[in-house]
């Protein structure tokens, strides 16, 4: 039988760097893992491309996917919808490969339910001041929004016991080399065990 991928979730307070480091590690030449790309309801930013960024969505389609059962999570944000697709996320994950979901923290809840066998990623800014920094020079956001996405990041920090991993984001380049090397590990210790097991009921 096929051996099954490995889900990968990283998320983090919005404005941390997400985006930013997850683009840094798929530049790398060898970096195997499939990116799965969310729905969501929000207006496209400049130069955001429907299916590259996001498959952007009116609200009432979202939540005919919703009734649908087509997501394998989704939460509000900030008054929009964001949501993972489940059929490519199994589908993915059945043929083997990893799959990587970068996602807001009450969507990576729903995930550790549903596959608690998955590996968490939390991605921390240095400080809430450099935080703020980062959101306000990104440049995507209006005031109001800026204050709505610190207040959400506040309590993001607050959930990051759920992760298996918290990376500091200091440097863009450090903390994807960080969260490359986290997921080999994570393939060795499972190999490892994985063969371990056999080991044992050869010699039962
Ligand atoms: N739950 C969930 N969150 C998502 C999904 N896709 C993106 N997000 C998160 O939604 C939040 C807002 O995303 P976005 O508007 O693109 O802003 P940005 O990530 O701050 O640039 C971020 O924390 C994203 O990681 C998804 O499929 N599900
Ligand atoms: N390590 C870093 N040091 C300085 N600026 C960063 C770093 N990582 C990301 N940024 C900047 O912070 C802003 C927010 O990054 P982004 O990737 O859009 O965050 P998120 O996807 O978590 O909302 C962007 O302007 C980005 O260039």
């Amino acid at each position: 039988m096929q051996e099954k991928g490995l889900l990968i979730v990283l998320s983090g307070p919005s404005g941390v760097g997400k985006g930013t480091v997850r683009k840094a590690i798929f530049s790398q030449p060898d970096t195997e893992f499939e990116y799965s790309i969310s729905m969501t309801t929000r207006t496209p930013r400049e130069g955001e491309v429907n299916g590259v960024d996001y498959f952007f969505k009116s609200r009432e389609e979202f939540e005919g996917l919703i009734e649908q059962d087509r997501l394998l999570e989704y939460a509000e944000f900030v008054g929009n919808y964001y949501g993972t697709p489940v059929d490519y996320v199994r589908e993915t994950l059945d043929s083997g490969k990893d799959v990587f979901l970068e996602i807001e923290v009450k969507g990576a809840r729903q995930v550790r339910e549903k596959f608690p066998e998955g590996l968490f990623i939390f991605l921390m800014p240095p400080s809430l001041h450099e935080l703020k920094n980062r959101i306000v020079t990104r440049g995507t956001e209006t005031d109001d929004l800026i204050t709505n996405r610190l207040l959400s990041a506040r309590e993001e920090i607050e959930m990051m016991d759920l992760y298996d991993y918290i990376v500091e984001n200091d440097q863009v380049e450090l903390a994807s080399e960080r969260i490359i090397a986290i997921v080999k590990a994570e393939h060795c210790r499972r190999e490892r065990v994985e063969h371990r097991y056999k080991k044992l009921l050869e010699v039962e």
